[in-house]
């Protein structure tokens, strides 16, 4: 067994193998009251004690060993031994009496009329426990849970029995087998922890914290408003209690719901924000907060069918800071960013309203434009390069003088990639011609020289 996460089922497994043992040695010794807890109630039976101690050790030997054969064989002793008990309860027969350790003392109890039995809550109870640890073994691990899961009903009708004071709810079931039957389907639980229903409600997020509050009050609240509501029947024969009981356990869900809600929704309301905030940050620039590059490749492709729609161009812009390595060198690294911080404010201030301009990395820069004539385009690269000419950056212009920008246009081609590499071919004639300056790709040129020829206005 993998015991990550399943952890809390060996403590609780030692407990319940100490509290059978406790009981054996009761009979043992004749000490009554270890497996008789209540003076005149029901005992815990030898058997029920020994099939405790059996699959307590199986669940024992299964994280101390490897192998399987000897949990397995622990787990098929007890599985026969339930099977001849059920065989007895249904068709009177005594199959179970000839394995059940300290008969005489179960003979005597019946002699003087004390109750000391294996019933059916039991039998069926220890049969649930010992199918979960074979499904367990053999690979059924939601079967597991689920077997796990009912064999704990037994001893919880049992437990409000005990507690509401109603014999016929724990019948033969002694408070000792009440509790170590909590503790060995706690343990069969906790086998298949890692999975299904145990795994949400342990879970450390909010459906485990949730969880976990409904389960402790949606047990313990109707149990509480149930004792007070038999005990108005009991004193005053109040019948009409059920009736405030269904309504007031009514109430009680839909409160939960309603806090469990309230609660759901203030901390999806933080991850939402969270969700949004990550995903501006993943499209945005964080020196520039301009959009980024992957922004502009999706802008491109929206931008690109608005202008088939309407038959329009679609420009893409390159465009480089001019020898921006000897502002970092000359102004230092922070007036640098400065630099990127207002070439970046300019550009998107001069740039038309439904264009959009992106920083691609480092000191270079990229324009989406669209509905522009090839004539226009020019004039509208170097609008831009004048107004980065205009600039002001404190701690830099007044000392090293004007900014300038070489850019580089390519109407749109086959695709976003290879438009971007041909204004980036131009963008480099502009900067092998002497920089500050645009250059317009022209591909009829390009299959004479590499590059297309630059133009300075
Ligand atoms: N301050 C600052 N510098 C950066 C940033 N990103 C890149 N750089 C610098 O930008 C400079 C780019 O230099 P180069 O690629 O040689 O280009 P250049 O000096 O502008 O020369 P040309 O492009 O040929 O005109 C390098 O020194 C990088 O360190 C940044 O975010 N902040």
């Amino acid at each position: 067994m993998n015991y990550n996460a399943q952890s809390f089922g060996k403590p609780i497994n030692i407990i319940t193998l100490i509290l059978s043992l406790l009981a054996i040695i009761g009979y043992a010794f004749n000490i009554e009251s270890l497996y008789r807890p209540i003076t005149g109630g029901p005992a815990t039976h030898p058997l029920t004690a020994t099939l405790i101690i059996l699959l307590t050790i199986s669940n024992l030997l299964s994280y101390l060993s490897h192998s399987r054969k000897w949990p397995l064989t622990f787990v098929l002793i007890p599985l026969a031994i339930l099977i001849s008990k059920l065989i007895d309860l249904s068709s009177d027969t005594n199959l179970s009496v000839h394995i059940t350790p300290f008969l005489s003392v179960v003979e005597q109890d019946t002699l003087d009329n004390k109750s000391n039995t294996m019933g059916l809550n039991t039998t069926l109870m220890l049969l649930l426990v010992t199918l979960s640890y074979l499904s367990f073994f053999s690979r059924y691990l939601i079967f597991s849970q689920l077997c796990a899961f009912l064999a704990l009903s037994f001893p919880m009708v049992s437990i409000t029995g005990y507690a509401y004071g109603l014999e016929s709810f724990y019948g033969d079931m002694s408070l000792l087998s009440t509790t170590f039957g909590v503790f060995i389907c706690l343990t069969a639980l906790s086998i298949t922890a890692n999975i299904g229903g145990i795994k949400a409600i342990l879970s450390p997020y909010i459906g485990g914290r949730i969880a976990r509050v409904q389960v402790v009050l949606g047990y313990t609240v109707p149990l509480i408003i149930g004792y007070m509501v038999i005990l108005s029947v009991v004193n005053s024969n109040q019948i009409g209690a059920f009736g405030i009981y269904v309504v007031a356990i009514s109430w009680f869900i839909i409160l939960l719901v309603v806090a469990s809600a309230i609660f759901q929704e203030r901390v999806d309301f933080q991850r939402r924000a969270v969700e949004h905030a990550l995903i501006a940050a993943s499209f945005t620039d964080y020196l520039t907060t301009l959009p980024n590059r992957r922004r502009f490749m999706e802008r491109a492709e929206q931008l690109l069918q608005q202008c088939i729609e309407d038959d329009s161009d679609l420009w893409v812009l390159m465009i480089d800071i001019d020898h921006f390595k000897k502002v970092n060198d000359s102004a230092g690294h922070a007036v640098g960013d400065q630099v990127l911080i207002q070439v970046a404010q300019t550009l998107s201030q001069s740039i038309e309203k439904e264009d959009l301009v992106c920083r691609l990395g480092g000191e270079e820069f990229a324009v989406l434009a669209i509905r522009k004539p090839q004539s226009n385009i020019t004039d509208y690269a170097n609008k831009l390069r004048e107004s980065v000419a205009a600039t002001v950056v404190d701690g830099y212009t007044e000392l090293y003088g004007k900014v300038s920008i070489s850019l580089g246009c390519s109407l749109f081609k086959n695709s976003i990639d290879s438009t971007l590499q041909s204004a980036d071919e131009a963008l480099y004639t502009s900067k092998e011609s002497g920089r500050n300056r645009v250059t317009v790709y022209k591909p009829s040129e390009v299959q004479n020289s590499p590059y297309s020829a630059a133009c300075k206005i």
